[in-house]
């Protein structure tokens, strides 16, 4: 069987990789894992069929055969659980490994978000400015940290792995919106490795011609 995920119709990044679908395809295409795609309007996202799917009436989902899944963490380590590409076999590297796409998800990617819904939607108030630069702060304290663990290594914990696949996603997303990730270079040069991979730029290249097909 090949799996379906679901994604933007419309990517309302503009075919920049942000959405959520990007970080399935990743763990995909680095998988080498075929896959079909369908497409759902913000519209139908909300609607019975794709509820059933994903109870939040959100992208991306996952079915294969008889399982659905949902959660891009949930979804990404099930793929990883069958390639040992992503997830080494071993116990303790494997772990190891889970442990890093936690910490992306729980620990550094919170605060980007919170900076996010603060532009979005309150730059405008009176205690937007502050608020901003306190997101702000909290990121660069994860980032250091981060930066401070990765020194010159060239992924988080030996080979890459699903850890840093979810890792460089968060961190890609926060580069998009904000210079900060150039304050520490060595993370910038972690994050410009993992978008050199080829399953990224295969996985890039596919979300991108969603994008342009619906342009
Ligand atoms: N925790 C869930 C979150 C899923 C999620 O946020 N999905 C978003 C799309 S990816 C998040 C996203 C959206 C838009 C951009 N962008 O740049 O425009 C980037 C990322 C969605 O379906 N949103 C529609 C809705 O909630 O009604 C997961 O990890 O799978």
């Amino acid at each position: 069987m090949i799996p379906t995920i679901t994604a933007f119709e419309r990517s309302p990044d503009g075919g920049k990789g942000l959405a959520r679908d990007m970080r399935v395809r990743w763990a995909l295409e680095e998988a080498g894992q075929p896959y079909e795609v369908r497409l759902v309007s913000f519209r139908a996202m909300k609607e019975a069929a794709h509820l059933t799917l994903h109870p939040f009436g959100q992208i991306p989902t996952y079915e294969d055969g008889g399982l659905v899944l949902f959660e891009t963490g949930s979804i990404v380590l099930h793929i990883a659980e069958q390639d040992a590409n992503l997830l080494p076999r071993a116990a303790k590297p494997r772990a190891r490994a889970i442990t890093w796409m936690f910490a992306a998800l729980n620990t550094v990617e919170p605060p980007i978000l919170d900076r996010e819904t603060t532009w979005l939607l309150e730059r405008e108030t009176s205690w937007g400015a502050e608020r901003l630069r306190l997101t702000e702060d909290r990121i660069r304290v994860r980032l250091s940290q981060l930066a401070a663990r990765l020194g010159d290594a060239e992924w988080l914990d030996g080979a890459f792995s699903a850890g840093d696949l979810m890792m460089a996603s968060v961190l890609l997303r926060l580069a998009d919106s904000s210079a900060m990730l150039g304050e520490f270079p060595n993370l910038a040069a972690y994050v410009a490795r993992a978008e050199a991979r080829p399953a990224y730029q295969r996985a890039f290249a596919a979300q991108l011609a969603v994008f342009r097909e619906g342009a």
